[in-house]
């Protein structure tokens, strides 16, 4: 059996810009997005891929546009990571939501 560390690659200086720092928009750039691996490579990788692509952003979409979110405290979100395959958070996120008027016209 072969196993990659991905943890790593996604962290590679070599092939990152500042590999540490949340920068989405970094995938801006073209070529960019094609770079990460999480759902694997090859004739194992994750089946699910295209569905789980799907289902992220939608749900991700819908949390956005149903509700505003707001931080319990002043502080900025920690997002030191956990040990653990699923990367957790060290420090669990606790944050406040309201729904927003077109959510009563939705339901
Ligand atoms: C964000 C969501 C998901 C992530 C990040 C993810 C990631 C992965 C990864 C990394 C693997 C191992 C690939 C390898 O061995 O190289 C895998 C395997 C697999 N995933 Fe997912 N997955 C996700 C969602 C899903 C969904 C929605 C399904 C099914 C509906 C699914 C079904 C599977 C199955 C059946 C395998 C085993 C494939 C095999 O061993 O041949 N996954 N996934």
């Amino acid at each position: 059996m072969v196993l990659t560390n991905v943890w790593a690659m996604h962290r590679d200086p070599t092939l990152w810009e500042d590999p540490e720092l949340f920068k989405p928009e970094r995938f801006e750039k073209e070529g960019e997005a094609e770079k990460p691996m999480p759902f694997g490579m090859g004739r194992r990788a994750c089946p699910g891929a295209v569905l789980a692509q799907r289902l992220v952003s939608l749900v991700l979409a819908t949390l956005v546009q149903c509700f505003e979110w707001e931080r319990v405290g002043e502080e900025l979100v920690d997002m030191t990571e956990d040990k653990g395959a699923t990367l957790p958070k060290l420090v669990p996120l606790r944050t406040m939501c309201k729904s927003r008027p077109i959510v009563g016209k939705l339901i």
